[in-house]
């Protein structure tokens, strides 16, 4: 594991920079060129300070503010965007300017630019989007339909054997998943696989490289001597590490080529395909790491997956309304598959509202303004940080109707028992996937992912609370209590009990998987 603490010799001299900085910053003595959108005040020297939960602050200020709001925390501005079409008109239709990333010091040490989520706006995150495009594209996801269908069905036989330890076959799941469709390798068979856990480590790392530091607000504190930065020499030797572990999973990959196969996996693709795609063999690999678990992907689906086992056991009656579907489409006799998705609509609506009431990142990532500019009459600087208030948009009645805190998948299904179509706007039926050319690149894959799972554990099990020994009665977890990491959010942790809904779900589970090999 890596830390960067190694910042402590500046310290003192760094932080009264950084107070000095941050007052003629955010006292307003260096620009009052024109009006900013109305927010909430802060306190001199700090700006605007929120709880560690910001989204639930925000939506309440959201509220006061309007459509947009703007405030200074520690002398950075903050643009957020409380409603849709401010989203919509800002980084979709402004995406030019409204892309870039914040760039972090101590990251660019590590990862040399080559951190596709967290890459600015430039040459080198165009090439890596583009790629990534081709095999996460509504069609180009097909390529994963088999790779997801095991892994839903491992998924399902693990549970159904022992549902014991049933976050860490979460943790397995949302990771081996991914290491398959990437690497083309066979699933994983435990969350604590070594390859799982250095991929874990990757994205602790890089949690590390983008939580600001002094050094962040002092950039020339980077040209001291190495004695002086020690977060530098580990940063260095983590890019040198990070780069010959994925070099080694790429080259397997290389190594293993024959034939020109059907579906390739994606870093297979990246082989193929790379002087079309203009991306060097460090790059590529890169990319590919990327994709398992640079910006938490594969925490982003665990977070989904926790999100789902605890809206199945606070409302039951959802969940049969899932099976009933299951039981009406598919039958008992055989497993759900990729070609019952157009006519379960009620699983699809299920993967809609999950994300809808739970935004697995509520606030979204950052996009920073390249140049100044100007949005309902109100100025918007250059280097501005806007996060779409993605919480607040999912929780707005007019578009989702009453009952806002309820998990409720009815509400995307019409009168005649068809999936809505997902409102102007909200993309995927719910804002939870970001806005403008950074929106979630593997929202296709994600919602694959998330219907297949569904599909097959709900058509062979049940989930239910636990019951309490003293009292008799179901433990249901605190649903609103929340764990937040980095800019995730994850319920606290409850146990679950999954049992067979029939009496030959596990061996027909079984079957399946011998069949399917
Ligand atoms: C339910 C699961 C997921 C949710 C809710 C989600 C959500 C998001 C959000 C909110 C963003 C930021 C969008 C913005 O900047 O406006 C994002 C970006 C991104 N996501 Fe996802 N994501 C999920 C799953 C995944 C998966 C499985 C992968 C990889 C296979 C992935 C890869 C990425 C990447 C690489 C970016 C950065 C794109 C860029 O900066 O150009 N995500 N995601």
């Amino acid at each position: 594991m890596f830390d960067f603490d190694g910042l402590s010799p500046v310290t003192l001299a760094a932080t009264a920079g950084l107070l000095i900085v941050s007052y003629t910053y955010s006292s307003g003595i260096t620009k009052s060129k024109n009006e900013y959108a109305p927010g909430p005040k802060g306190l001199p020297f700090f700006g605007t300070r929120f709880s560690s939960t910001p989204w639930k602050d925000f939506e309440q200020w959201g509220k006061k503010y309007g459509d947009i709001m703007y405030f200074k925390s520690f002398g950075k501005g903050i643009l957020v965007l409380n409603s849709h079409s401010a989203a919509v008109d800002l980084l979709d239709r402004r995406g030019g300017n409204y892309s870039d990333r914040q760039i972090f010091i101590v990251n660019e040490y590590l990862t040399r630019g080559l951190s596709f989520g967290l890459a600015n706006y430039g040459d080198m995150w165009r090439k890596m989007r583009r790629a990534g495009h081709e095999c996460l594209s509504r069609t180009g996801v097909t390529r994963y339909y088999q790779v997801q269908q095991k892994e839903a069905l491992i998924f399902t036989e693990n549970l159904l054997r022992d549902s014991s330890q049933w976050d860490q076959e979460v943790y397995r799941t949302a990771a081996s998943g991914l290491l398959t469709a990437v690497y083309d390798m066979p699933p994983r068979e435990s969350a604590n696989d070594p390859i799982i856990l250095k991929f874990n480590d990757f994205h602790e790392i890089l949690i590390s490289a983008v939580s600001p530091g002094v050094i962040e607000y002092l950039p020339w504190l980077q040209y001291l001597p190495s004695i002086m930065t020690p977060w530098k020499t580990k940063a260095q030797k983590g890019y040198l590490e990070l780069s010959s572990f994925f070099m080694e999973l790429f080259g397997s990959v290389k190594s293993q080529m024959h034939g020109a196969k059907e579906n390739p996996g994606f870093a297979e693709f990246l082989i193929r395909d790379k002087d079309r795609l203009g991306l060097t063999e460090t790059e590529s690999a890169w990319l590919a790491a990327n994709i398992v678990a640079g910006f938490g992907s594969n925490m982003q689906n665990t977070e989904a997956l926790l999100w789902l086992f605890l809206a199945m056991i606070a409302y039951p009656d959802k969940q049969r309304k899932c099976q009933e579907e299951l039981d009406a489409v598919v039958g008992q006799s055989r497993m759900p598959t990729f070609e019952d998705k157009d006519s379960l609509p009620y699983i699809k609506a299920t993967v809609r509202e999950l994300l809808r009431w739970r935004a697995i990142s509520p606030l979204g990532n950052e996009h920073l303004t390249k140049e100044d500019d100007w949005y309902q009459g109100y100025f918007i600087p250059k280097g501005t940080m806007c996060l779409a208030n993605l919480w607040l948009m999912n929780r707005n009645c007019d578009v989702y109707g009453p009952n806002i805190e309820d998990f409720n998948p009815d509400r995307f299904i019409d009168d005649q028992g068809h999936l809505k179509p997902a409102l102007s706007d909200t993309k995927d039926g719910h804002a939870s996937y970001g806005f403008g050319q950074r929106i979630c690149p593997a929202r296709h894959l994600a919602n694959d992912t998330l219907f297949i799972i569904i599909a097959r554990l709900l058509w062979s099990a049940k989930l239910s609370p636990v019951v309490d020994k003293q009292t008799g009665k179901p433990i249901i977890p605190d649903l609103t209590a929340t764990i937040v990491d980095g800019v995730k959010s994850r319920p606290l942790p409850f146990d679950v009990l999954v049992t067979p809904r029939f009496a030959d779900a596990a061996e027909m589970v079984a079957q399946t998987r011998e069949l399917s090999g």
